[in-house]
C-alpha cells in the first residue's frame, strides 16, 4: 500500500480552487485514457465548495461533461430535492450548470423514492447499480472509479461511515444503509470501505481546526474502527488535501 500524499493549502478557498483545478485535470487525462472518465462525489462544505469551484473555473469544459459518470460516496436518506441532500447541494453546484448525460448521472435513491422509507433496500439497489456498471478493473462488483471524493467529519467519519458501527466495520457489501447517524440526519446511504478502496485514486479533502485531531490520527495509522477516514485509500493513489488548520496537528518530521 503506497502512503498517502498530503498538500497543505493556506486556506479553504484556496484549497477548494487548487482541488477544482486538479479535478479537471484527473477527468481530462481520465477521458484521454479511457473515453468516459468517473467520478465519485462527496457531500460536506468542502465537498461542494469543490463543485463550486470547478463551475467557476476558466478550465471547466476541457472536461466533456457528457462523458464523466457520476456517483455518490454517501447521501442524506432524505426526500427527492430535500437541500440537505448531498445530490441537491452537487446538481446546484455544478451539474446542473454543465452538459452532464442524464444517463451517466448515478444519485442514491431518496426516502420519498421507490424504495420509500426502507434505506437497506436503497442501499442494496444501488450495489447493484454499481455491480452492472463494474468493469471487473477488480474484484470487487463496482466500475473503475477514476477519482473517489471524501471529506473527513470532526469525530474522524467519512461517506457516512461513522466510528465503531458495524457499517465501518463491513468487508463484504459495497452500499450499506446506516441508521443511527451521530450527526444528522440520522439514516444515510454510504459507500464501504471495500468500495471506496476499488477507486484507482482516493482524495481527502477537509478544512478547519476541529479536524485536525482526526487528520493526524488517520494520517498516524489510527484504526479505521476509530477514525474511518484511516481506512479510505485508493490502489493508485491517497491524496489528503488540507488546509493548515486542518493539518495543524500532524507532526513535524524531526
Ligand atoms: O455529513 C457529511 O459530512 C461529511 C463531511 O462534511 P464537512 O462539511 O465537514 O466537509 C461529508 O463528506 C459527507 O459527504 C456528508 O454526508
Amino acid at each position: 500500500m503506497s502512503a498517502a500524499d498530503v498538500v497543505v493549502h493556506d486556506g479553504s478557498e484556496v484549497l477548494a480552487a487548487a482541488a477544482a483545478a486538479r479535478l479537471i485535470t484527473r477527468l481530462v487525462d481520465a477521458q484521454a485514457a479511457h473515453g468516459v472518465a468517473s467520478v465519485v462525489l462527496t457531500g460536506g462544505r468542502t465537498g461542494i465548495g469543490v463543485l463550486e469551484q470547478v463551475r467557476a473555473s476558466a478550465a471547466r469544459d476541457a472536461v466533456n461533461w457528457s462523458k464523466v459518470e457520476f456517483y455518490w460516496g454517501d447521501e442524506r436518506f432524505l426526500p427527492d430535492g430535500d437541500p440537505e441532500r448531498n445530490e441537491t447541494q452537487a446538481r446546484e453546484a455544478l451539474l446542473d450548470h454543465v452538459d452532464v448525460d442524464p444517463e451517466r448521472v448515478h444519485p442514491m435513491a431518496p426516502s420519498d423514492g421507490k424504495f420509500g422509507d426502507d434505506a437497506d433496500a436503497a442501499a442494496a439497489h444501488y450495489a447493484e447499480v454499481l455491480a452492472t456498471m463494474a468493469q471487473h478493473a477488480t474484484n470487487i462488483a463496482v466500475p473503475r472509479f477514476d477519482v473517489l471524493l471524501l471529506g473527513v467529519g470532526e469525530e474522524g467519519h467519512t461517506a457516512s461511515l461513522f466510528p465503531d458501527t458495524p457499517y465501518v466495520r463491513e468487508a463484504e457489501r459495497t452500499v450499506v444503509g446506516v441508521h443511527d447517524c451521530p450527526k444528522p440526519p440520522p439514516t444515510r446511504i454510504s459507500l464501504t470501505l471495500p468500495a471506496i478502496r476499488a477507486a484507482s485514486e482516493v482524495w481527502l479533502m477537509t478544512t478547519g481546526a476541529a479536524k485536525a485531531e482526526p487528520v493526524a490520527a488517520a494520517l498516524g495509522g489510527a484504526d479505521p474502527v476509530d477514525i474511518p477516514a484511516a481506512g479510505a485509500r485508493g490502489r493508485d493513489r491517497t491524496l489528503w488535501l488540507l488546509d493548515r488548520s486542518a493539518a495543524g496537528a500532524i507532526p513535524t518530521p524531526a
